[in-house]
């Protein structure tokens, strides 16, 4: 029998069409029924109407088809190679830089797993960028991925310059270097004289005191400030190391961070303002702001971002990297649309040994109020070197994914590393094992999950999609299937983190591409209607005929137009 009994628990609100989106609803009525058995018809690619895009072989089909249905190559891949139940959910993203700007480097990376492609607008120029931009579009249209763009902001941080050209510098114990706060262009003749850096902040030489610490990168290599000389101030390296261009500053005074006027440099300066107008033109997917101190940032940026491109959905995500992110961690999470934990500056701004129990707040924190995570730097970041990780990196890699954060990132293992595929196989390899080892022994510990939404409708929303997750544990289904026109379903079912992935169809490509940073979810495009059972049998066929699933395969689904939790059989 191609078709089993089907549970189909339906809340009785008025149609969806009906109803604006966030308009309180009168209190449901719940009515639970065991459908007739009903024999769907046996559609087949070569006998109906619904041509399957192959992406991979030939042209896609256009977006607007409305009988096709598209999956990322990847997760395609992945689906069948490791059986959908244990399919991979934590999502990467990778830092893209020299050492894999190129298209078939790009590309390597988009098959390794990369759902999320980073580009920093610290460093090279939006020309550079511009160029990345267009080789990741151009992998997703000719070759059927679905790589998201996240541009990050330079934001207002004290860094070095760019060492005139050089890709390093070598400090060594007991040497004095000049940082200044002169200008040295590398185009220009006016050379900079041995062993000395220019500061971009201006008030540098004025703020920083006789005595004080220097951190470079967060105290990969230390200076004491011995002697003030106008713009120039020199200091001895106390802890040696690699300097390397644009590498950030910070300066400590008695055992803590000095935060005097650098504190009052604006989150976002004028030059982020030109990137995220560059990001806002290119039609980024998401731009990570850095150095958010408050929540007014972000909904200044959001309306900003609503008011240059009135039907983008470009989400903003904040990073959690200072003290201020810190004190006002909630609002700034809850004025954003996800949150990333950049551990390599927030370890130079907190001591290193709070910087774990601050990750796991901002991890727990992001998912009661239902906003992605992405946890970053330094992963593995002796693979920047060397091919494989250290025992103690595999160790802090596992630990984020049983945290359950959304995504993981890479920074320089991928951007000027030695082996960025290596680096990114590592991170799916442990994803999927530390994920598979934690649903066997059902190990997690249950989280209380706060209502978030505002209105009777989205708080119908969450209970259907609580109810769902727990019933696709418990039922132990093959797979959960969500239809959202804004993707706002998928993420609370995400926010479940069940044991069953999740197919997320959405209808369009930009929504597809923002539910790659979530945790389980499998977002395909597919065009459907307020008619459920048209759409379920739809997919069913469309996904088997692409051996998706299976006859037999037990699902739940749920959708943003009728309020209702079907259970069934694929037919
Ligand atoms: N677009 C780029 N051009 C040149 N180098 C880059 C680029 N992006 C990243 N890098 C290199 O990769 C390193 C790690 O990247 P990331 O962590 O994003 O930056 P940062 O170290 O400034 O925080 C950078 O320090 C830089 O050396
Ligand atoms: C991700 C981070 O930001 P960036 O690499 O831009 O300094 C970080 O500080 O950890
Ligand atoms: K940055
Ligand atoms: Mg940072």
């Amino acid at each position: 029998m191609s078709v089993s009994h089907s549970l189909h628990l339906r809340l009785l609100t008025p149609p969806a069409t009906a109803i604006p989106t966030h308009t309180p609803l009168s209190p449901p009525t719940v009515l639970l029924r065991r459908a007739p058995v009903r024999r769907l018809p046996s559609l087949r690619a070569s006998s109906s109407q619904e041509m399957l895009v192959s992406e991979k072989n030939g042209a896609p089909a256009a977006p607007s088809d409305p009988s096709s249905i598209e999956v990322d190559a990847v997760s395609e891949a992945e689906l069948k190679e490791n059986g959908f139940r244990s399919t991979r959910r934590t999502k990467l993203v990778c830092t893209v830089g020299p050492a894999t700007c190129g298209f078939e480097q790009l590309e390597a990376l988009a098959v390794g797993g990369m759902n999320v492609a980073r580009i920093n607008m610290c460093h090279g120029t939006r020309e550079w960028h511009k160029e990345v931009i267009e080789r990741v579009r151009r992998l997703n249209h000719e070759k059927g991925f679905a790589v998201a763009i996240m541009m990050d902001t330079e934001g207002s941080e004290i860094h070095m310059g760019d060492l005139c050209g050089a890709s390093s510098a070598k400090a060594d114990d007991g040497e004095i270097w000049t940082f200044s706060v002169r200008a040295f262009d590398s185009n220009s003749n006016s050379t900079p004289p041995q062993r000395t850096i220019n500061v971009n902040y201006e008030g540098f030489a004025e703020d920083v005191k006789l005595g004080d610490e220097l951190l470079v990168d967060g105290g990969m290599v230390r200076f004491e400030v011995i002697q003030k000389i106008g713009p120039d101030v020199k200091c001895r390296c106390t802890d040696p190391g690699l300097l390397l261009p644009r590498a950030n500053l910070t300066f400590w005074r008695n055992g803590s961070l000095v935060r005097e006027r650098n504190a009052m440099l604006p989150t976002i300066s004028s030059k982020d303002w030109l990137d995220i107008d560059f990001g806002i033109a290119e039609g980024v997917d998401f731009i990570a702001i850095s150095f958010v101190k408050s929540a007014e940032v972000i909904t200044h940026l959001k309306s900003y971002i609503a008011a240059r491109s009135r039907d983008s959905d470009i989400s903003v995500i904040a990073k959690i990297e200072s003290i201020d992110s810190l004190k006002n961690l909630e609002e700034i999470i809850l004025a954003a649309d996800g949150a990333m934990v950049a551990r390599g500056d927030l370890g130079a701004q907190i001591p290193l040994e709070q910087v774990p129990s601050a990750q796991q707040r901002i991890v727990q924190l992001c998912r009661q109020l239902n906003k992605p995570v992405i946890v970053a730097s330094q992963l593995l970041e002796s693979m920047i070197e060397y091919p494989t990780p250290t025992r103690a990196e595999v160790a802090d890699v596992s630990e984020a994914v049983r945290q359950r954060a959304d995504a993981l990132m890479l920074s320089g293992e991928s951007a000027m590393g030695q082996y960025p595929e290596k680096a990114l196989t590592v991170l799916r390899s442990v994803s999927l094992r530390i994920e598979r080892w934690w649903r066997e022994e059902k190990r997690y510990e249950a989280m209380l999950l706060p209502s978030v939404g505002s209105y009777f409708s989205e708080k119908i929303s969450e209970e259907i999609c609580n109810s769902a997750a727990k019933m696709a544990n418990n039922l132990e289904v093959d797979a959960l299937f969500v239809y959202t026109k804004t993707g706002y379903m998928a993420s609370l079912l995400s926010r479940c983190r069940p044991d069953c992935p999740i197919f997320a169809f959405t209808t369009t490509s930009s929504v597809r591409r923002r539910l790659n940073l979530q945790w389980g979810l499998i977002p395909f495009r597919l065009s459907f209607t307020d008619d459920m059972e048209s759409n379920l049998n739809r997919t069913f066929s469309l996904l088997k005929a692409r051996n998706l699933i299976k006859s037999g395969d037990l699902v739940i689904a749920v959708s943003d137009m009728l309020q209702s939790i079907q259970v069934m059989n694929v037919p």
